[in-house]
Order: structure tokens, then sequence, then C-alpha cells
């Protein structure tokens, strides 16, 4: 029964009101893999995630998890398919009156009836995974950065997910944990047998962990393939992002009025924005 897509994107498009962020995105995240999830910033990427969560619905198209349609579950469906989904935030977001026990324990205390003896060995085993089993007692404010972001991707393994997504797992971090925290994600990936999405920004170390990746611009995907694949891209937008190049065709201004409409400037041929 199991396809190589984890998850698939066919045709979808999603607009926030009027704005279409998303135009016709279709691309697959394969099972077993990290698919990394990049490309220029309001570009879309948090929105993919959202749209896999079913927290959003597309308006046309399909998001399929594990074959099945996100946007067409009814509530116990969706329920039942966000708890094989872990999701990782950019802080993590630790519960700051916990200690570090307690907030991996939090998942397990609060969707399953298991008995605490279970509920110990569980966490203990996610902490180790992790590295941390040792930093138990400690309460978030006296873990660094680093570590905090490994709390909360043992607490996002609490549940044995089938698919854990991060947004921006990397941002804040110095290049040696970044490097950490990196290698774990890859490691947890394969070592649990996961799907990993990672949205990131960091281009060195997400192309040197991922699999597969993606590569979102201007409402479509302007590339997927192996790093490799997307490096030697020449199409100009994929070009572009990969050397991180300020000019070029991925849109520098948010969507908006044009300047004539704004500042009334007058015949002086300055061109404005698209407003699309
Ligand atoms: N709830 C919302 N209502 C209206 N617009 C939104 C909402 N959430 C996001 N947007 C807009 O949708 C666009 C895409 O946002 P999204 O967060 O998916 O982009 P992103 O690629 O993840 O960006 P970044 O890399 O900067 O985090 C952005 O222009 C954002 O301003």
């Amino acid at each position: 029964m199991s396809s190589a897509a984890f998850i698939e994107f066919r045709d979808v498009r999603f607009a926030y009101n009027e704005r279409a962020i998303l135009d016709g995105v279709s691309f697959a995240a394969p099972r077993g893999k990290v698919t990394a999830l990049m490309g220029a910033s309001g570009g879309g990427k948090t929105t993919v995630l959202r749209l896999i969560g079913g927290q959003v619905r597309a308006q046309a198209g399909q998001v399929l998890f594990d074959g099945q349609d996100v946007g067409q579950l009814d509530n116990d469906a969706l329920y039942a398919a966000r708890r094989r989904m872990g999701m990782l935030f950019q802080f993590g977001a630790l519960f700051t009156d916990m200690n570090v026990f307690d907030n991996v324990a939090f998942p397990l205390r609060e969707h399953t009836q298991l008995p605490e003896v279970l509920v110990r060995d569980i966490v203990l085993m996610k902490l180790d995974a992790v590295g941390l089993r040792g930093a138990r007692e400690l309460m978030p404010s006296q873990v660094s950065g680093g570590m905090a972001r490994r709390v909360a991707l043992a607490r996002a393994i609490a549940l044995d997910p089938e698919l854990v997504m991060y947004d921006e797992p990397f941002a804040g971090l110095d290049p040696i944990s970044l490097g950490t925290a990196a290698r774990l994600i890859r490691r947890l990936n394969d070592a649990l047998g996961l799907t990993s999405l990672i949205v990131s920004h960091d281009l060195d170390e997400t192309f040197r962990i991922a699999d597969h990746v993606v590569v979102l611009a201007n409402g479509g995907v302007a590339a997927q393939g192996t790093p490799e694949e997307v490096r030697a891209s020449t199409d100009p937008l994929v070009h572009q992002f990969v050397n991180a190049q300020a000019e070029g065709p991925v849109r520098f201004h948010h969507p908006g009025p044009g300047i004539e409409a704004d500042f009334g400037v007058g015949g002086g041929g300055g061109a404005g924005e698209s407003s699309r």
C-alpha cells in the first residue's frame, strides 16, 4: 500500500483572502526521506506546512498525506492524521514553567492514558535520542538555545510520529549547534524511520542533510530534485536563490499598491510593483 510519496501536492492553489500564495504547486516528499522546502521569504513555505497539518485548506488541488487528501478529511480523520505528525517550530517554544522532562512528557500526558512509569521510560528514551537524558531536571532557562531545540525535538517525537515537520529549525543557532541540530534531524529520520520536511533558509546545512529539495518561488515550484540537481538548475529563479543573489527574478517587494498609488508620482517612468 505504501507509495513512494508520503506527502504529495497536486496542483495546489492557496490564497489568503484574494492574494494567491501558492498557485499550481506540485511536489512530492518521498517516504522515509528528508525533504527540504526552500525559497524566498514569504514564498509560502510555512503555508505548505499549515496545509499538510490541515490548519488551512487549499482552494484547489490536493494535499495528500500518505494518500489521503487532508483538505477532504472530517474533524475526526484530521485529528487522527495529525497524531501521525510532529511539528517543530522555530524556537521550540518550551513551556518555561516546566522542566525538560515535563516538557517532553506533556504530549504523552495530554494525548494518551499511559501510566506514569511508561511515560517516564518513553521520555527518557526520547531524551536519550537527542543526547539530553542527563538534562531532564533542568528548567528551560538553564539550557542553551541549541539544547532547547533538541528538547523541543524530543517533544515533537514523543508520540512516535511518522512525519516530522520543522519550521526553521536552525534559526538563531551558532554554526556548531546548527551542525549538531542538522545531523540530529538526519540521524533521527533514519533511526526512527521517519519522513522529515524541513523549511529552512540555511542553504549549506540543509543541502548537506536533505535527500530531496523543493524550491518555491513566485507561487510555484521552481525546481525539485536532489541537492545536486537543484544546484545545477539553470532556471534563473533557482540560480538566484541557490547563489543568494538579491537581484533576479524573485520579487523583492511584498505585493501591494503600485508606487504611483502610494507616492502619487506621475508619468516619471517609475515602474509600479505588480499587485498580484
Ligand atoms: N494568516 C495570514 N493571513 C494573511 N496573509 C498571511 C497569513 N499568513 C501568512 N500570510 C502571508 O502569506 C505569505 C506566505 O507566508 P509564509 O509564512 O507561508 O511564507 P514563508 O515562505 O514561510 O516565509 P518566511 O520564509 O519568511 O517564513 C506571506 O506574504 C505572508 O505575509
